[in-house]
């Protein structure tokens, strides 16, 4: 039965299946946040690099403090004083104390710093101390955070903000991470204009290519670097060309339009009989009409090639199931967990599995239809920040039916 359309599942699983991680490629950490660490790293340096004071005060040998106490302070001759960046100072001799800064190195012989505001009767040769202190206190010891040779991040790590600072602070500023997947965009239809086009220059039946906007943000939002190479009109050569175009340099190209029956659809008609490439309907609405396959580069890589239906809403919402985990896979990072709601209003179930925008509550986990939402209206896209996805089956399911949710802006949370 070759016309039999796919279980949403099978096509997700078609596509999963043919896409592998972008291998790691050595990346400055400046250029790293929001990528994936491609392998384990250790720390180049201790960290911190030496043992330095966490407070303004003075350095001491807490043996000669043993014996302080308010009633009887301990004196000691101040033999010198150490700034941060100011070298490590001359060794601090028993029964002698140094002024010390934060963030200086402790100067040899030293075990401890006493708060300025912890000392008795300061004065520039000698100072007071009312109590013991323990040996290293506020003190900062090199290595105590990381030592040098340790593992501080495992590979498949997300390289958020506190990760790339660590990275800097145990001297590694370069570390391998799966690039951004370079993804190319090409809008097909003869009736599109660029959006943004004057609008008297529009044709009555002219169309703004509002699908180049939308999946080529949300694929930027999922982690690719994004080229619009549309819209292309239904004609073969000319979208051959934009695709060859686009092989040349991407790791994946989305195409939205001329996949479904008409006389002009151009993409499906050039791809087609293309090895690897697969047209046909996936049991989900809206979206039926899809195409996937891996298209070889010049250079020989395996390039994916989604082919999602021109209608925005389908493209958008098929863009979410089908290629917004594709995009993530490629740039290595982890599937999105599974999350479950329940239905606040009862929803009648279709043949095709039914992708229903709507809002979630993540607190209470309910799952609330969008009342507009069910044709193809993207004004009621904008009210809805999760798809319910309601199984197949005609069935009428009641309020409190759980079901699986697909945040539509998960990093958005
Ligand atoms: N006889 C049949 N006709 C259709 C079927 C079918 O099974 N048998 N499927 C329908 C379904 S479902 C969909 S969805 C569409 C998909 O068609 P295409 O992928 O070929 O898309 P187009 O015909 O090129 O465009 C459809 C619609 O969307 C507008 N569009 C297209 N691209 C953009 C864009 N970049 N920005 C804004 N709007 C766009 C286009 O102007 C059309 O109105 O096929 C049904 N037909
Ligand atoms: O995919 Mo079409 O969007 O089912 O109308």
């Amino acid at each position: 039965m070759p016309d039999a359309p796919a279980a949403l599942e099978e096509h997700v699983a078609r596509i999963l299946g043919a896409i592998d991680r972008l291998a790691p490629v050595p990346t400055r950490i400046d250029d790293a946040a929001g990528l994936v660490l491609g392998e384990d790293v250790t720390a180049a340096l201790d960290l911190p690099r030496f043992d330095h004071s966490a407070m303004d005060g003075y350095a001491v040998r807490a043996a000669d403090l043993v014996s302080a106490s308010a009633e009887q302070p301990v004196r000691l001759p101040v033999t010198g004083v150490v700034a941060a960046g100011g070298g490590p100072g001359a060794e601090v001799a028993p029964g002698t104390a140094v002024r010390i800064m934060t963030g200086a190195a402790v100067p040899p012989g030293a075990d401890a710093v006493v708060p300025f505001e912890e000392v008795l009767g300061a004065g520039p040769a000698t100072v007071g101390f009312g109590a013991p202190v323990a040996a290293g206190r506020h003190v900062r010891r090199r290595g105590g955070d990381a030592a040098a040779g340790t593992l501080v991040l495992r590979e498949r790590t997300f390289l958020g903000a506190r990760h790339l600072g660590l990275l800097a602070a145990v001297g590694r500023p370069h570390v391998a991470c799966h690039p951004r997947p370079r993804v190319a965009l090409i809008s097909t239809g003869t009736e599109l204009v660029a959006s943004g086009s004057d609008p008297g220059s529009l044709r009555p039946d002219s169309v703004l290519d509002s699908n180049a906007v939308v999946i080529g943000a949300a694929a930027r939002i999922a982690g690719a670097d994004v080229t619009t190479l549309g819209p292309v009109g239904d004609d073969p050569a000319a979208f051959r060309e934009l695709l060859d175009q686009a092989l040349v340099s991407a790791d994946a190209v989305v195409t939205t339009g001329g996949i479904s029956a008409g006389d002009h659809d151009v993409v499906k008609e050039t791809l087609a009989g293309e090895d690897g490439m697969w047209f046909g309907k996936v049991a989900v609405r809206p979206g039926r009409p899809q195409g996937f396959g891996v298209l070889t580069s010049p250079d020989g890589r395996r390039v994916p090639v989604f082919a999602l239906p021109g209608t925005p809403v389908a493209a958008y919402l098929t863009f979410v199931v089908f290629v917004r985990p594709a995009i993530r896979e490629l740039a290595g990072r982890r599937r999105l967990p599974a999350l479950h709601g329940r239905l606040t209003s009862e929803v009648r179930a279709h043949a095709r599995t039914v992708l229903l925008p709507g809002r979630y509550d993540a607190s209470t986990g309910a799952a609330a239809p969008d009342p507009e939402a069910g044709g193809h209206r993207q004004t009621a896209l904008v009210h809805a920040d999760a798809l319910l996805i309601v199984p197949p089956g005609d069935r009428l399911l009641p309020v409190g039916t759980s079901v699986e949710v697909i945040p539509l802006d998960p990093e958005g949370r």
